[in-house]
């Protein structure tokens, strides 16, 4: 496995060792004590999976209460995966780190606690799975808009993203 840093130095791109012969591949996708001793010793509660189809955005999403760290991989499709730093007093406050995710690049994104997240669908269907460090609590979601000016960042969009609703309904991003 490599771990390789962001923009933002406590976002990890991580590039697992892959195994491939004429079957196919195999890799571990995540082995708790590499994990701790690579990047960080997170115990994750909770994996969540989501498919969307070509143009879709999901995000930027954090939980303000029960802030969780994420281990973003995708199943199927490739995806531009962003991580926002809303740390109040981090000096890469409003700062983000996109990275292509792909089935194909098997490339894994290490979002820490204190940092919005959400992905633009770059293929036809893509299946994201993500690992959690704490459980799901809707009240304590929040949101930032995708295309916040403040935060300008550049997704590969062709055309208006595919939206839920509470998306498009967005908080703007609270300048410092
Ligand atoms: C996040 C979540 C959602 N849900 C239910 C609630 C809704 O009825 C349905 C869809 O939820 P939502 O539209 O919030 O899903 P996304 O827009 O993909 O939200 C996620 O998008 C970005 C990319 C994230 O990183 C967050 O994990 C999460 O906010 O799943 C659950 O039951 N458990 C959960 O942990």
């Amino acid at each position: 496995m490599q771990v390789l840093t962001t923009a933002i130095n406590e976002v990890k791109l991580i590039i697992p060792r892959v195994y491939e012969d004429e079957r196919g591949y195999f890799f571990e996708s995540w082995q708790q004590q590499r994990f701790a001793d690579m990047i960080a010793p997170v115990t994750f509660v909770q994996d969540n999976q989501s498919l969307s189809k070509k143009g879709t955005l999901r995000g930027l999403h954090w939980q303000e209460e029960h802030p969780q760290d994420k281990l973003i991989s995708v199943l199927s499709g490739a995806i531009f995966d962003v991580a926002v730093d809303i740390r109040p007093e981090s000096p890469t406050y409003g700062k983000w780190v996109g990275e292509t995710l792909s089935a194909e690049n098997h490339r894994q994104l290490f979002i820490p606690k204190g940092f919005a997240h959400g992905f633009y669908v770059l293929s036809e269907t893509a299946i994201v799975s993500y690992k959690c460090s704490d459980f799901y609590h809707p009240e304590s979601e929040r949101s930032i808009r995708w295309d916040d000016p403040n935060l300008a960042i550049e997704w590969p969009i062709k055309g208006p993203p595919l939206l839920s609703a509470k998306d498009a309904l967005a908080a703007p991003f609270k300048v410092r």
